[in-house]
């Protein structure tokens, strides 16, 4: 499935679907001015995380939502309830299906209730009946999977490598090379691929982005610097921001990509050893550790970007990391958040294009301030699966006052 739904994520599908991307930037950010208030007070975790569903609904269940406005609204909900990771029985299940699948194949365990489950198949379903009764082309993920049943997918000749940004993993070539050919899609599996977002798109950006509000509303410094970036941008652009404007926004992409050296949401990574092998030790302190085919392996993602000997003071927020000159010098083994390889993620493209996308939306129109309620320095929850802050994060958003190039 991977050959099948990775070539929906290269540069040019990204570009397709930007506009969808953009819009939901557009209405969150119109939601916040509507309320003409100086300081708003926002929880980011449940705010962001309507953002990243509606952006999931538009780009790939073709649905149009606005989470913040109607609270809740059936497609919340459900993409709440299949995304949710708290609570000891969903932990153990969530543990289970990577450790022991077989076993909960067997079990007939299912990582969603059937309602979930339910839902979203009918969801699809219906959608991909009205378009092709009425031929409707939407550019979204739906779209995209209903060629590839026609016609497949493939990967474009000679993509832009790093448009996306610094972080940006690229396709292995033995995914690129694996042959297309019409696929037997069914709309079930049509319905898996667009959970697959839900899944392993919504949480982890929606993190990333909590981070990134934070690490922005406690180094002012970074922020201002931002914020001219968007101004300048924004004049460019006349407002309305385009996929190539955005991949032109350098200190931006700095910004973001020391947010997830510093905060890797996927904390690490698993493979599964498939040939006995020995890593020899580098110092006469250290073992040789004998891996046995069949075992799992972790990598500490997180222990790699916070350890001192790559990142030098890994605690402090410094985007000079990924400067032209400094992001040439970086073992690229020690940076990994979005993994490495021909398992890493395919959606690093889409990540990167929501989260620069609703910050550009952001500090055009808002700083990102500390309240009283905000943690400092952020302390990490101990009681969840997924990494987030214990006592939520609260930020301001400050109406800004623009400055015009003359100071008026
Ligand atoms: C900030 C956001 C995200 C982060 C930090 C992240 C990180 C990761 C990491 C570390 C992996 C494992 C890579 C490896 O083992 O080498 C992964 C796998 C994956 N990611 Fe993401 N991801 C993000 C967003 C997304 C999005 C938006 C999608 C959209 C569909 C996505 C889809 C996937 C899939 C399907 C895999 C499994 C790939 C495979 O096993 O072949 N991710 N991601």
């Amino acid at each position: 499935m991977r050959t099948t739904l990775s070539p929906a994520f290269t540069s040019s599908k990204m570009k397709y679907m930007f506009c969808l991307i953009s819009q939901s930037g557009e209405q969150f950010i119109n939601h916040f001015l509507k309320k003409n208030e100086d300081l708003i007070t926002v929880e980011m975790r449940d705010t962001l995380s309507r953002f990243a569903n509606d952006v999931i609904a538009n780009t790939a269940f073709g649905v149009e939502c606005d989470s913040l406005g109607e609270r809740n609204n059936e497609f919340y909900l459900m993409g709440k309830e299949a995304t949710n990771f708290g609570g000891v029985w969903i932990t153990i299940k969530f543990i289970a299906f990577f450790t022991i699948p077989k076993l909960c194949k067997i079990l007939n365990i299912k990582l969603f209730s059937r309602r979930v489950a339910t839902f979203f198949t009918k969801l699809v379903k219906n959608n991909i009946e009205s378009r092709e009764k009425h031929k409707i082309v939407r550019p979204d993920m739906i779209n995209l999977l209903m060629e590839a049943r026609k016609n497949g997918l493939k990967h474009e000749e000679s993509e832009p490598q790093q448009d996306a940004g610094f972080a940006t993993v690229q396709e292995s070539e033995i995914s690129k090379s694996a042959k297309t050919h019409k696929l037997e899609l069914t709309d079930q599996d049509i319905t898996a691929q667009a959970l697959i977002f839900f899944f392993a798109g919504f949480d982890t950006v929606s993190s990333l982005m909590c981070f990134l509000s934070h690490e922005l509303g406690v180094n002012p410094d970074v922020q201002e610097r931002l914020i001219q970036e968007v101004d300048d941008t924004f004049e460019a652009c006349e407002g309305k921001l385009t996929y190539e404007a955005l991949s032109g926004m350098k200190y931006m992409d700095m910004v973001v990509s020391e947010a997830l050296r510093k905060w890797p949401v996927a904390i690490l990574a698993d493979r599964v050893c498939t040939k006995p092998y020995t890593i020899e030790p580098k110092t006469s302190d250290e073992k040789p550790v004998h891996l046995e085919k069949n075992q799992l392996i972790w990598v500490p993602v997180m222990g790699l970007h916070r350890d001192p000997q790559y990142w030098p003071h890994p605690d402090r927020f410094d985007p000079e990391r990924f400067n032209e000159e400094n992001k040439v010098k970086i073992n690229p083994y020690t940076y990994l958040p979005f993994g490495a390889g021909p398992r890493n993620c395919i959606g690093s493209r889409f990540a990167l294009l929501e989260t620069k996308t609703l910050f550009f939306y952001i500090l055009a129109h808002f700083e990102i301030v500390p309240v009283e309620k905000t943690q400092i320095p952020l302390q990490l929850s101990k009681n969840i699966f997924n990494m987030t802050a214990e006592n939520g994060f609260w930020l301001g958003l400050k109406r800004r006052v623009k400055v015009d190039k003359e100071g008026n």
